[in-house]
């Protein structure tokens, strides 16, 4: 009979997934998947079951990444909540397996994973591709995924301004006030946007909130909602103009409506940028178009249980 998996708390997920261990891990695994070598990674497709009745889905995304050995799978469900709901839009469960044996050895958190790895995703496309002396960054909304793009983008780059828009004044005021350092909040997309190098798009909006008129030539556009083939953050003239990358174009097809409705090509993956078999634009306008991976997941968890099984054994040592 298998052991009982552990149970890993958010506030330990929080503990243990840094972004200095994470990111390097994140750029390994995206190389790897585009390679496209299904002896090397095996990342299905998500399987996403809508949830009409309440504004809902629930998101299933497995995946296998053999270089480090990894098993996982995240459940995440997700909803368009009302204006004034107090419940979170996203909550997420990785649970990850032994692959010899198929066990489930560890069950976490993963919410805290989809927050973290997903601004730690949009770091890295704003290393590749933002402009070499990008000042000024602007992130439009105010949720989980705004503080964790914040956090991330703070620690990694040095802007001399920050910029916040959400749909409600009041929420970016909050989200200002509770963070360490200086933002401006605005009260509309365009004076938020305009003059900004790098802009990151975290909202539920189903229709386009940052318009292709507005952005500065040149500027990098880290655009992270919008995950339904019918909903849009982005207009068809910025999907257009811009080189487009994404994290998996099997994704993006499927999944994007900036992509699918505005007919826009995809220039590359960033793992073909990291590998160095596509170039990384960064002079031109360049919008990132993140859906989010089941092998980010993956090497998160294993990142999580690696540092936990550690802390257990630097206690059990101590204890006489
Ligand atoms: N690409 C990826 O890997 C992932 C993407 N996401 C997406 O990132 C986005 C942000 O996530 P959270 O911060 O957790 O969501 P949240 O719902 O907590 O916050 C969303 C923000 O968008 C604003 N908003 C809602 N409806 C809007 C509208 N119609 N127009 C403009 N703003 C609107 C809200 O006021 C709030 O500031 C969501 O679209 C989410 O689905 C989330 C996880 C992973
Ligand atoms: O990758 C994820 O996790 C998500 N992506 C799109 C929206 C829900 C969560």
């Amino acid at each position: 009979m298998s052991e009982l998996p552990v149970l890993i708390s958010r506030d330990e997920v929080m503990r243990f997934l840094q972004n200095g261990d994470l990111i390097p891990r994140l750029e390994a695994v995206l190389g790897k998947f585009s390679e496209r070598n299904n002896a090397e990674v095996i990342q299905p497709l998500r399987t996403t079951i809508p949830l009409q009745k309440y504004n809902g889905f629930l998101g299933i995304m497995p995946a296998y990444v053999a270089h480090e050995d990894i098993l996982a799978t995240k459940m995440v469900s997700f909803y368009q909540r009302d204006k004034d709901s107090v419940l979170p839009a996203h909550q997420a469960t990785v649970l990850l397996f032994d692959p010899e044996r198929g066990n489930v050895t560890a069950v976490m958190d993963g919410t805290v994973i989809t927050e973290k790895r997903t601004a730690a995703v949009s770091a890295i496309s704003a290393k590749l591709l933002m402009p070499a002396s990008a000042e000024v960054l602007c992130i439009l909304g105010s949720g989980p995924q705004a503080v964790s793009h914040y956090e991330v983008f703070t620690e990694m780059f040095s802007f001399r301004e920050i910029r916040v828009w959400s749909r409600r004044r009041e929420r970016a005021e909050q989200f200002a006030s509770a963070l360490q350092g200086p933002v401006t909040v605005y009260s509309s997309v365009k004076d938020a946007v305009v003059g900004a190098d790098v802009i990151i798009t975290v909202t539920m909006a189903t229709e386009p909130v940052l318009l292709g008129e507005w952005v500065k030539p040149g500027a990098h556009v880290a655009a992270v909602g919008a995950c339904r083939p019918n909903w849009r953050e982005l207009d068809d003239a910025l999907m257009r103009e811009a080189v487009v990358y994404v994290d998996s174009r099997e994704g993006a097809a499927a999944e994007s409506g900036d992509i699918i409705l505005s007919g826009a090509s995809v220039f590359a993956e960033l793992g073909e940028v990291i590998n160095g078999t596509k170039p990384a634009e960064r002079e031109k306008t360049t919008v990132f178009k993140s859906l989010g991976m089941g092998i980010q997941d993956a090497v998160s968890a294993k990142l999580v249980f690696d540092q936990w099984k550690s802390q257990q054994l630097r206690t059990n040592t101590k204890d006489p």
